[in-house]
Parts: C-alpha cells; structure tokens; sequence
C-alpha cells in the first residue's frame, strides 16, 4: 500500500508578517527550521523512509524538506523540484500585509481571494518587485500573473499525473514537501472535496500529513503526525 506524506512548509517570515507571500522567495524564520526538524523526528518515528521527495522550486519548501530529512536521518532520499509545486500565486496581493488589506477591502472579500475555490486575486502588474517573467527558474514555462485554487490545482494535477502518480503506483513512498495551497489542491484532488468545502481545509506548517492510498491512489487512512496541531481533514472518499 502506497504511503504519501505532505509536509507544508515550516513558519516563513512572511507568514509571521502576515503578508500575502504566493511566489515570492522567503526563507523560513527559526522556529519555521525548528518546526521543520520536528516534522522530520515525527516522520522517522512513523517508519516512514520516503523513496522520493518532490518540492517547489521556492526557498521555504525545498529547505523544510532538506531539514525534515535530515532531521530523520534520510538525507539520501532523491530530490526533484517543480514550480508546479509552487504556492499559488498571489497576483496583485503579493507583498501587501492582510490585517491591512482586510481593513481596506474588507474581510469578506479577502476571505474570498484567500479560499474561495475559484475568484482568483487582481492579476499583478507587469514588470514590478514581484513580476517573475524573467526569473531563470520558469524560462521557458507561461506563467500565471494570479492564481485561484482551481488554477493551482490545474497546473498541479498534471504534475500529479505524470510525475507523482506513477512513484505511487510503482509501489513507492513519497514525500511531498510544498505549500499551503499546492497541498489543498492534492487533498481537494484526492478526498474529492467538494469545490464548496475545500474553504474548510488549513494544513499547520510543518506537521507531516500521512495519507496511506490504495492501489488506485484513493486514500484509505490520513493522520497528521503531530496530533497536537492537527486540524480537521476531509472524509476519506468512497472506495
Ligand atoms: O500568503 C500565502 O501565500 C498563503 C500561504 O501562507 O497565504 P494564505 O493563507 O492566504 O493562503
């Protein structure tokens, strides 16, 4: 039976900001590398020994994972990035604070930008701070200038198709270490959550999500590994 673990990243210096962070590159603070050690400890003491990892190609995903391997004493696990992995992309929200954006907008329409299942955030301005055209690591690749969790998880089911599925059904562990709304998009795919209740799901940073899948892919069990900051999951789908 095919084992997957979801680990968002640890605590990032724009989730203690509160700023709407989407592509941009921050690092984790030092209780995001401390929360991402534990999930490490927790994810040896579950005798769980991934064959693969998959990350993003942003700073606070691959080092939580590179922590939380370490930390389990598995730092020869096999790596492989994907900016499809990558958080969803805030558009025009990216770098405002949300206390402050709340209190200009209002907090309806913010909780509407941050998880509704498809009113994507105002598109970014071209050619500013966060304007990711030109960076090296998407050459090649038409990216998005907002993103919605619908457009997230479009872009994140092929890679899920493609690339992960296929370790899954080979018989292989898998670890995959992301973000907030890369992961949301993975757990609306795979417990068939509705688009309605998809606003109800919040994964803790940095507290592994196990999910033991069956030969189909469809999942059987799911537990965080550190009970304490666990929050509710999606009913496991029908068989
Ligand atoms: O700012 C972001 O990119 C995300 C994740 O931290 O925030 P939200 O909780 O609004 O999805």
């Amino acid at each position: 039976m095919p084992r997957l673990i979801l680990l968002r990243h640890g605590q990032s210096q724009w989730n203690l900001e509160n700023r709407f962070t989407g592509w941009v590159d921050v690092d984790l603070t030092a209780e995001g590398e401390a929360q991402a050690r534990r999930g490490g400890e927790q994810i040896a003491a579950a005798g769980f020994h991934p064959d693969v990892m998959f990350t993003s190609v942003l700073t606070r995903a691959k080092r939580t994972g590179a922590l939380a391997l370490d930390s389990a004493g598995l730092k020869d696990v096999p790596v492989v990035e994907d900016w499809r992995l990558n958080e969803r992309h805030y558009g025009g929200l990216t770098g405002l604070d949300k206390a402050e954006t709340a209190a200009l907008h209002g907090d309806d329409q913010v909780k509407i930008w941050r998880r509704s299942y498809d009113v994507p955030p105002p598109p970014l301005a071209p050619g500013g701070e966060f304007d990711f055209a030109h960076d090296p690591r998407y050459a090649g690749q038409h990216i998005p200038d907002t993103e919605s969790l619908k457009t997230t998880l479009d872009r994140v089911l092929p890679y899920w198709n493609d690339a992960i599925a296929p370790r899954l059904k080979a018989g292989d562990d898998v670890l995959i270490a992301a973000h907030g709304n890369s992961l949301r998009a993975i757990v609306k795919h795979l417990f068939n959550v509705p688009d309605d209740q998809i606003v109800g799901v919040e994964i803790p940073t940095g507290n592994p999500l196990e999910i033991d899948l069956d030969a189909n892919l469809t999942p059987v069990a799911a537990r965080y590994l550190d009970a304490d900051r666990a929050q509710p999951l999606p009913p496991l789908p029908e068989a």
